[in-house]
């Protein structure tokens, strides 16, 4: 089987990992790499729409400055590996899709910038008229800037949220290994491949083993299912592939595909999904019951806030039980600190301007 044709996937996110980008000496696989744009030119000749998330950087890049890589290197280490790695991974993709007439774009993101409503918003944008163009972006985490706290760290999960952010119907992992099997390969001969996985439970997950096989990029198959579950949640298949062998895109091999959970507008399954809330609003048991209902979180069943977040910032809301949904604030944190517990009827008073309707607006809201 073809994963992800261009008949039922109109726009294919594929992944690549730091092992099939750059060999153990620190070289470009240069033949491979070209035998996948091959690959990718044909699906756009087909109608598909490909955007390539590379890794890569810093592997390349350690092996320039004779540094340590991977999970070895400090962080001074692998933002100077990646300044310089990123520019020659730039260049090799650029030259192998201008060899099949296609453009590359280069998109480096942080965190942030998905995280973000406006700027998730913007690289949803930039993506899509990239897309649209015909042109292939290939995007890759900005290391050379990212600290610590505001990493990826890993671009499987960056994959799956470019996916999202582009409105993609697969996303594709290409790895060293063909797919996940019951327990890590490389340590036991015994394990058994798995196919298809339609729900990720903690059986599933509790099957990686270990970060990086290879001990040149970051992710494991620990990010890979991470991936998955954000991939999946928000209605887009994923699957992981070998790379491993030449033409990985039309050459049918075993895989495992990750099926798609359910459907969601693209902003409550990024809701749900997100990473980082900048806060939190704490609800009585009835503001609970009304947003289970889906209503919206009004200010009269707010209790208490937490953090500093500002207007269209992601914020969790922890009813008495735990949290039990996220949402974007209508408000910063210290006008919902002034309107806690108070009707709609006060608030024009309390703020001194035109309130909004709600907190946290239904729309903008999406149940645990
Ligand atoms: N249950 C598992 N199934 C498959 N691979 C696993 C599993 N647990 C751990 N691994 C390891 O994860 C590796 C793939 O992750 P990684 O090397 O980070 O790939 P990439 O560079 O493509 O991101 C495999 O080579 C294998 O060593
Ligand atoms: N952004 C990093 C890669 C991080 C990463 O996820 O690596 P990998 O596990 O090989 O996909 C780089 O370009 O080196």
């Amino acid at each position: 089987m073809v994963i992800f044709a261009p008949a039922n996937c109109a726009r294919l996110i594929v992944k690549v990992g730091s092992a099939l980008l750059v060999d153990p000496d620190g070289a470009v696989r240069r033949a491979w790499l070209a035998s996948l744009v091959a690959d990718i030119a044909a699906r756009i000749t087909a109608g598909q729409q490909v955007a390539i998330v590379s890794s890569g950087a810093i592997a390349l890049g350690a092996r320039r400055l004779g540094l340590a890589k991977g999970g070895r290197a400090s962080l001074e280490d692998a933002q100077a590996a990646a300044a310089t790695g990123q520019i020659a991974l730039s260049q090799v993709w650029a030259e192998l899709l201008g060899a099949e007439q296609l453009n590359a774009a280069q998109i480096l993101v942080t965190l942030d910038d998905l995280e973000d409503r406006r700027r998730y918003l913007n690289a949803a944008a930039t993506l899509n008229r990239l897309l649209g163009l015909g042109v292939v972006p290939v995007i890759n985490e900005n290391d050379s800037v990212a600290t610590e706290e505001i990493r990826f760290g890993d671009n499987d999960r960056l994959a799956a949220r470019v996916a999202q952010a582009a409105g993609a119907q697969g996303v594709l992992l290409l790895s060293d290994v063909d797919g996940l099997y019951d327990a890590n390969p490389s340590r036991n001969p015994d394990a058994r491949h798995i196919p298809q996985v339609a729900r990720i439970d903690d059986g599933i997950a509790a099957m990686a083993d270990g970060g990086s096989g290879s001990g040149m990029g970051s992710g494991g198959m620990a990010s890979k299912i991470a991936a998955a579950r954000i991939a999946t949640g928000a209605g887009i298949p994923l699957a992981i592939a070998s790379g491993r062998i030449d033409h990985p895109l039309s050459t049918p091999a075993r895989h495992t595909l990750f099926a798609a959970e359910r459907t969601a507008t693209a902003r409550k399954a990024w809701l749900a999904g997100g990473l980082t809330a900048k806060g939190a609003i704490h609800v009585d048991a009835g503001a609970a019951t009304a947003l289970a209902k889906g209503g919206s979180l009004l200010a009269a069943g707010a209790t208490r806030i937490d953090g500093g977040f500002a207007r269209g910032d992601l914020v969790t809301i922890e009813g008495p039980a735990g949290t039990i949904a996220r949402g974007l604030a209508e408000y910063d944190a210290a006008d919902v600190g002034r309107l806690l517990g108070r009707r709609s009827d006060e608030h024009a008073d309390l703020l001194g301007y035109a309130p909004r309707s709600a907190l946290v607006h239904r729309n903008h809201l999406a149940l645990l």
